[in-house]
């Protein structure tokens, strides 16, 4: 590209020569000091992406300059699925949840970290999907491992009812079983409890009903062939742990040398000399037929997000978006890529570039890399994907303890404020709300430790600036990308109350959501199936909203909107970006 292009970074910009006060813990501008609702920069692009006319970044103020304009490539942004765009140009719709946040505590107390909860016996009815959706549930985790289809899909209709009623936007999340080696269902039983020193017999046999005394199914069929007498067999990554004393046919003898309760299904790996043995099991595929026909249930229930187990490389992520592509014209999933396994950390960075979000499965993980380096692989990833653009998700065992005690443990705190810390996207919980005693109280703990962790932060300006590499090919998305930048940096600078994002697909508010402002970002769609995915990613609070191209016309009609409803008041300071018509607007809500 050898033409130059100016980027109005909040440094080469030239404001108003008034002086405007500084921010100061009351963030509000005087009107008569400074009038922000009056300067607008644009960046509209030229038709021509060869014309030979110099780009320029000119502001308008007061409305009697000049007004800006950057020439650039056209902009592309793809057209959304027509088939939910709600016609309804009237009205917007937000969650009533987060109606009342804003409402009663103004824009700084909502919560940035999302929270995704897995869907289990305990949380399955219609009620208590609602309890969870009251309490901050942004994404509901079905994880195929577990249940029947036909269980899911009933999760699945539940969810989409409590939206539909009670306006909730709860994405759902299918999680797959993935192929690695585990137990089998344990004939029923919730749990096993294995004592120390007790002979327990792994068999890759299959019990119908009468599963003997003391005796579990592998699903791997060349399980008794792989170990070795002397192995170590850790369960649930070190749950419990046996030593595998004899091998007879397909039945493997091994003694307990940790004792604790198995759950069914739960993971089995084997260890030879302190290291993780992967024999021909290394090659079993990632997505496995059973996981196949579980996509396809997905597809065709139009789930938002598909988290896929035990990702190896970036391949089978790029054939499952494909997969996808091919069969849901209607509908656009997001790939999950699931970060448990040594070949993930191997390719790291490509398998994140090559999906739309990853997930720290430290659950898994940890049973297969040493327990002390999930912390930093963690930090890692998560760092990863912000730089990369793609929502983060950090899993497993934030509040164990929380399956069976209402409190949390003080070390449990203390992990989930790290991953808040680290400015994850969101928290999960798995047992604690899938088949735990508390499942409600675990999230109000995520919830309230967020928005302390968060506040805390922020309030102490504790955040080190973090390098935002380019991630958009076309010109356009850079052009996209700077505008995001420079607006949360403008926002947190000027102290507004919230930037406001109009974004067809979904981009332009998770580059604004990668900057982590200090403001909670308004983020406008017109389609519910991109407001449903964007509840996954930090900060954000998604509206449905018709909008045009007509920027001017669009603010008016939110601002009268959200006034209606309370949700902000005359005086607010506003900033604006969209990808419609590439810009940042500053404005007072008149
Ligand atoms: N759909 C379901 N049906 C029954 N039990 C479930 C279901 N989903 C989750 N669970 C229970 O919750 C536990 C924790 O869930 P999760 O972490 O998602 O699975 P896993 O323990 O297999 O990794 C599971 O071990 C299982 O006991
Ligand atoms: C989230 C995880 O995956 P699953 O619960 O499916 O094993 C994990 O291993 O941490
Ligand atoms: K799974
Ligand atoms: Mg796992």
């Amino acid at each position: 590209m050898s033409r130059s292009l100016h980027i109005f970074t909040p440094s080469n910009l030239t404001f108003p020569k008034q002086p405007y006060p500084k921010p100061s813990s009351n963030r509000r501008f005087p009107a008569t000091t400074f009038s922000p609702k009056l300067i607008s920069i644009k960046a509209s692009t030229s038709s021509d992406p060869n014309s030979s006319t110099s780009p320029q970044v000119l502001i308008s103020n007061n409305g009697t300059g000049a007004s800006g304009i950057l020439s650039s490539t056209p902009q592309d942004y793809d057209t959304p699925p027509s088939q939910s765009i709600i016609s309804d140009s009237s009205s917007i719709e937000v969650d009533a949840v987060t109606e009342v946040e804003l409402k009663e505590n103004g824009f700084r107390s909502t919560r940035r970290t999302k929270l995704v909860c897995t869907i289990g016996p305990a949380t399955c009815g219609f009620e208590e999907l609602e309890a969870l959706a009251v309490g901050g549930m942004n994404v509901a985790r079905i994880n195929m491992c577990h249940g029947t289809r036909e269980w899911h899909r009933r999760v699945i209709e539940r969810v989409r009812r409590l939206n539909e009623e009670k306006g909730f936007a709860v994405a759902i999340m299918m999680d797959t079983e993935g192929s690695e080696i585990h137990m089998g269902d344990l004939g029923g039983a919730s749990s096993a409890k294995a004592e120390d020193g007790e002979i327990w017999t792994f068999s890759v046999r299959a019990f119908d009903s009468h599963r003997p005394e003391r005796t579990v199914n592998v699903n791997y069929d060349g399980f008794a062939e792989d170990v070795k007498v002397g192995d170590e067999l850790l369960v649930d990554g070190g749950m419990v742990r046996f030593e595998v004393m004899e091998k007879i046919g397909p039945d493997v003898k091994c003694r307990c040398t940790d004792p604790g309760l198995m759950l069914p299904r739960a993971n089995v790996t084997f260890w030879r000399d302190g290291s993780l043995v992967r024999e021909r099991n290394a090659m079993l595929p990632t997505i496995s037929s059973k996981d196949w026909l579980d996509i396809d249930f997905g597809i065709s229930e139009g789930v938002d997000f598909i988290a896929i187990s035990f990702v190896k490389s970036a391949e089978v992520i790029t054939h499952l978006k494909s997969y996808i592509a091919a069969r849901s014209r209607d509908s656009d999933i997001a790939v999950i890529a699931k970060i448990e396994s040594i070949d993930s950390l191997k390719n790291l960075e490509e398998i994140i570039q090559a999906s739309d979000g990853a997930m720290v499965a430290r659950g898994d993980l940890g049973a297969q890399i040493p327990l002390e380096q999930v912390p930093s692989a963690q930090q890692n990833i998560v760092q990863i994907c912000r730089q990369l653009n793609k929502p983060v998700i950090v899993a497993s065992q934030l509040l164990e303890s929380m399956i069976e005690y209402p409190t949390p443990t003080r070390a449990e705190v203390a992990d989930v404020s790290e991953a808040v810390r680290q400015r994850a996207d969101a928290l999960m919980l798995s047992g604690e709300s899938a088949m735990g005693q508390y499942p409600e109280k675990a999230l109000a703990v995520l919830r309230s430790v967020s928005v302390r962790i968060e506040k805390w932060w922020r309030e102490e300006k504790c955040h080190e600036a973090m390098e935002l590499p380019v991630v958009g090919s076309s010109f356009s998305d850079s052009i996209s990308e700077e505008i995001c930048i420079s607006a949360a940096k403008m926002a947190n600078n000027l102290g507004v109350d919230a930037l406001f994002v109009y974004t067809k697909t979904g981009h332009m508010a998770s580059l604004l959501s990668r900057c982590r402002p200090d403001c909670p970002i308004f983020a406008f769609t017109s389609t519910t199936s991109v407001r449903r995915r964007l509840n996954l990613q930090w900060g954000l609070i998604p509206f449905r909203l018709s909008f045009s191209d007509d920027m001017e016309g669009n603010l008016n009609k939110t601002f009268s909107l959200l006034k209606a409803r309370g949700m902000i008041k005359s005086g607010d300071l506003v900033i604006a970006v969209s990808d419609i018509l590439q810009s940042i607007q500053v404005l007072t809500v008149p």
